[in-house]
């Protein structure tokens, strides 16, 4: 299964900042695509522009958010009909800052999932524990739940492991723990959606930068990273995407 580069720009980016910084990615990523998936999610602002900035260039495209319901009167939120209408092919649910920020139950994101996949959107469903999880030794108790909650039975899409803590702080995870959480995270998967181990592709998020992406993405079970910080320069995004390859560039 291709491994798969996802920058996740948060809320950061203007117009003109962020249509230079797609068109520098798209410049520098022919070569890491060949084998690599890289996806792009910029604020909801930035979908329309970047859309024919980043698919010549074969970059996928990814919202942070949809709401759960097709349209309606929800001011302020956006439909995952509406997302599909701009090009995006990825949207991002359940991110801890979404789950902690905004309150979303897994129940909430759960039918989120779902209104993604009816609209043709491939959903990358977060998941992650927090630094109180990790000291009560509840992490394989927390996953598994939102796994549980938070996956539709028939669910075709992306998994993101982050644990709440590696996020934005610099510290991200062990090679060990990140390998330890893919095997959990597999076999649960697998045993809620009665498929394959492997079927699902998991991706490790959290603290990601071009010096260590090449030992997270060689460990087994990494499926890809979802990128925060480091995804905000051309350089380091595409370090990342590059990372471990050999280079036929
Ligand atoms: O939340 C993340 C990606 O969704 C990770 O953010 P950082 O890479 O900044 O830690």
């Amino acid at each position: 299964m291709r491994q798969m580069i996802m920058g996740n720009w948060k809320m950061h980016g203007l117009r003109g900042s962020g249509e230079r910084l797609a068109r520098e990615i798209a410049k520098g990523a022919d070569p890491a695509c060949v084998s690599r998936d890289l996806v792009i999610a910029p604020p909801f602002t930035l979908l329309s522009s970047l859309a024919p900035l980043l698919s010549p260039h074969g970059i996928g495209l990814a919202a942070q958010d949809c709401h759960e319901d097709p349209d309606g009167a929800h001011t302020g939120d956006i439909a995952a009909p509406m997302l599909a209408d701009l090009g995006v092919s990825h949207v991002i649910l359940g991110h801890s800052e979404r789950r902690q920020n905004h309150h979303e139950s897994s129940a909430l994101i759960c039918r989120k999932v779902e209104a993604a996949q009816k609209s043709g959107l491939i959903p990358v469903l977060c998941v992650g524990e927090t630094e109180a999880d990790k000291a009560a030794d509840r992490v394989e108790d927390v996953l598994g739940r939102q796994i549980e909650e938070s996956l539709p039975r028939g669910f075709s899409g992306i998994v993101a492991y982050e644990p709440v803590w590696a996020i934005g702080t610099g510290q991200a995870a062990t090679e060990q723990d990140i390998s330890d959480r893919m095997a959990f995270l597999h076999a649960a998967i697998a045993r809620h959606l009665e498929t394959d181990d492997k079927a699902t592709r998991i991706l490790y998020g959290g603290s990601v930068k071009p010096e260590d992406a090449a030992s997270i993405l060689a460990v087994p079970g990494v499926g890809g990273v979802l990128v925060g910080g480091a995804s905000l320069t051309a350089e380091s995004f595409l370090g990342i995407a590059r990372a471990g390859l050999k280079p036929a560039y």
